[in-house]
């Protein structure tokens, strides 16, 4: 038979230390958050969540991330005679914020000491705790035999070997969403930075050609006097041809001081067809 709210004030101030009245809660007895935590790390490397076990001042808060799993043990040392057993559980206030008590529900006959809860945040945000929270609940229920039992020693301190399995740090969806985020923006980080050096390129070229060409074009255009004398030259020379062109100037090409080559000559060569003399 589960014990009833009266008979807890009449036993609990044998069985559970720094007992209170106020903190009977109906037909249960509400634990509080003690003084040492462990919360498994988030696997984001720097982040300030990432701590070992440690010990809380009174008053002093932590945070378990959602998707982590911590270790909390309770305030109270507690004891369950040989003809009774408790249950333990997180009250509803912290399981609505996404807590969920991954570690049992029952505590053994002729049990001492301390509590250890492991808890999971399940829910989508952290939950933010303290030392001295109200945060579990324990039934007594009496055995309708009593037998003789050896007395289990309960938790004094968190032990490090619970550790292990989650020091590496826990894959949450919390988790895995930061490192996408981190690794979006490295990204986008990394294509404007090769947006920028290809954009740079690209001036720097456009200016190589630009420059190429303005030198081409001076070259070509400080080229050219220098073939204009050779032509003023060449048709100075008087033509013989009275057929040549009309002026000197009018064309300096070179191909005018060859024009005596392809000009009918001033004295005709016998061989031409006009100069043969009729009836042959
Ligand atoms: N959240 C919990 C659940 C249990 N306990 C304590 C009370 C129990 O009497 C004791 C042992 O619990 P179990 O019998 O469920 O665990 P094991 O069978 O693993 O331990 P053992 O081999 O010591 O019986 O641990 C606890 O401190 N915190």
């Amino acid at each position: 038979m589960f014990w009833g709210g009266e008979r807890l004030k009449d036993e609990l101030g044998d069985l559970i230390d720094d007992y209170h009245v106020t903190r009977i809660d109906r037909a249960a007895y509400r634990l509080r958050v003690g003084g040492e935590v462990y919360v498994s790390p988030t696997g984001e490397p720097n982040d300030p969540r990432n701590k070992p076990k440690r010990p809380l001042g009174e008053g002093e808060s932590f945070t378990i991330p959602a998707g982590q799993f911590g270790f909390i043990l309770t305030e109270e040392r507690i004891r369950v005679p040989q003809h009774a057993i408790a249950f333990i559980s997180i009250r509803a206030t912290y399981k609505f914020r996404g807590l969920v008590n991954v570690s049992g529900f029952h505590v053994d006959p002729h049990y001492e000491g301390k509590l250890l809860f492991s808890v999971f945040n399940a829910g989508p945000g952290a939950v933010h705790l303290s030392r001295g929270e109200e945060c579990f609940l324990i039934w007594y229920a009496s055995l309708d035999r009593p037998s003789v039992l050896q007395k289990k020693m309960g938790f004094e301190v968190i032990p490090s070997d619970l550790l292990g399995p989650l020091a590496t740090g826990v894959e949450s969806f919390a988790g895995l969403k930061s490192k996408i985020d981190e690794n979006d923006k490295k990204l986008s980080d990394r294509v404007t930075t090769v947006e920028r050096e290809q954009a740079v390129m690209k001036w720097a070229s456009a200016l190589v050609i630009g420059a190429m060409i303005t030198f081409g074009l001076k070259e070509c255009s400080l080229s050219r006097p220098a073939a204009a004398p050779t032509a003023a030259v060449s048709s100075a020379v008087p033509s013989p041809s009275p057929t040549a062109t009309p002026s000197p100037a009018a064309s300096p090409s070179p191909a005018v001081t060859l024009a005596p080559a392809l000009t009918p000559s001033p004295s005709p060569t016998p061989k031409t067809p006009s100069a043969a003399p009729p009836g042959q």
